[in-house]
């Protein structure tokens, strides 16, 4: 199969080719880290040979547990945030048909899917339970340490729906819990309340895990081929662990960003022409930015959906602050396709357009923007994938993946920790009284006075 493309020929006005050679002996170097395992976080490594090594067992325990809630459920509730979420929905909404919730039944063989515990909106909670009155419910609640907040409080509030719709024993036989092998407080409950379980890597953070049950369970119980996914991340590690730039696109990738981040050009943002990546470039987004913001430096990730956003975000990306790049993402062949009509009176002015598909002419606004932009002083890359499908989609993961590790390294951070995280939960825990925050409140309390 055909596999990733890599264009960054517009980004050469910016950049010299000598300064991707120069880099290209740190970038090996980086790259024998993490394959080696001798790196800053080498203890969270496990998703590079994870393609390879992952657990069989798990994947057919993913595929029945997947087929039982199918069988059994109209609607399928995700609990989880950050790196326990955001890698289920960008599968879920780049693979599925774009309006898949609300799928007449003869359409959709699959439950409805929704997603809880990523933000503490009382209204979203109530407004979802309200939905799901009437349906028959299974949920997954997600979460490696077992002690974030968000997702707590959702299953806390989806503990009590089941209970009360189907009894304890019922309950019990709807609710998955995919966490940590032996700690946290949700290992715990799900031990003593016999919830069916499974297991996150120890040696997999967050942001890393989709090609575990994390992503994988959610992502099956979509109806998308799961196989299909990790052969696609499979042949990229395969293609990636290369140590050549001229035959590693992820590393060259890793190369250029980093030369223009050295140039000024400290916001990344990733493109894309699909609504249906919406949600790919969220999970993108914390896997950079948590990986590569910290010691007070990093590259911004953000992310626009195009054409929409060039009505919007699109005067500030050709003419304000010159400190930006972009990373498109292109699919060379739409889903589906349109061709535009001969209209007789042409009163909109659109008959030029005869004929042409609207593939063609999102292509050519992908062109004409590219061009648009790079004179406006923004360089470009295009990372472009034949279709989208579940294989490319692994293949994309372990794309960025294996570029943001070694992104990480040559700026000189470590790439799997997240210290800063912390900081707001410490304050929030202080501000509501947990114990052991005694001190903390009263500092903060005197502060929000002033
Ligand atoms: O899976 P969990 O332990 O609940 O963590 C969920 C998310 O929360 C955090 O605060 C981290 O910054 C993320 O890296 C993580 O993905």
């Amino acid at each position: 199969m055909s596999n990733l493309g890599f264009d960054y020929s517009n980004t050469l006005n910016f950049i010299n080719l000598h300064e991707i050679s120069y880099l290209e002996k740190y970038a090996q170097m980086s790259l024998d880290c993490l394959l080696n395992k001798t790196g800053q976080g080498k203890d969270f490594l496990g998703w590079v040979d994870l393609p390879r090594n992952y657990d069989k067992n798990e994947l057919t325990h993913i595929k029945k547990a997947a087929d039982k809630i199918n069988s059994d459920s109209d609607a399928f509730v995700v609990i989880g945030i950050g790196g326990s979420y955001l890698g289920a929905r960008a599968a879920i909404e780049m693979l599925s048909h774009s309006f898949y919730n609300i799928l007449p039944k003869n359409k959709r063989t699959t439950p409805e899917i929704y997603f809880a515990g990523n933000s503490i909106s009382s209204t979203y909670l109530k407004e979802l339970l309200e939905l799901l009155e009437g349906k028959d419910v299974s949920i997954n609640v997600v979460s490696k340490s077992g002690t974030t907040t968000e997702p707590a409080i959702a299953f806390r509030v989806f503990r009590e729906f089941l209970e009360k719709k189907y009894g304890k024993d019922g309950a019990r036989s709807r609710i998955y819990v995919t966490t940590d092998k032996r700690k946290g407080a949700l290992k715990k409950l799900a031990d003593e309340e016999g919830y069916e379980s499974f297991i996150i890597p120890d040696d997999v953070g967050g942001r890393y895990s989709v090609l575990t049950p994390v992503g994988l369970l959610p992502i099956a119980v979509a109806g998308i081929n799961i196989d299909e996914i990790m052969k696609g991340s499979y042949d990229a590690s395969l293609l990636y662990k290369k140590n050549r730039m001229d035959e590693n696109i992820s590393m060259k990738y890793a190369v250029i960003r980093n030369i223009l981040y050295r140039k000024g050009k400290t916001i990344e943002i990733l493109v894309n022409y699909e609504p249906r990546l919406h949600y790919f470039s969220e999970w993108w987004k914390q896997l950079y930015g948590e990986s590569e913001g910290k010691d007070h430096k990093g590259i911004f990730p953000a992310s626009v959906d195009f054409t929409t956003d060039l009505h919007s975000m699109g005067q500030f990306i050709q003419d304000g602050s010159r400190n930006i790049f972009e990373t498109v993402i292109k699919i060379e062949k739409s889903i589906e396709d349109i061709t535009i009509y001969k209209d007789k009176t042409n009163l909109d002015g659109l008959n030029f357009l005869e004929g042409k598909t609207m593939d063609f002419i999102n292509k050519r606004a992908l062109q004409g923007t590219i061009l648009a932009h790079n004179d406006g002083g923004v360089p470009n890359l295009i990372i472009s994938i034949p279709e989208i499908s579940a294989y490319y989609f692994g293949y994309l993961v372990y794309f960025f993946e294996m570029a943001c590790g070694i992104s990480g390294y040559l700026n000189g951070v470590n790439p799997f920790d997240q210290p800063g995280v912390e900081a707001y939960k410490k304050n929030m825990f202080a501000l509501l009284g947990k114990a052991g925050y005694e001190e903390e409140k009263q500092i903060l309390e005197k502060r929000l006075q002033k």
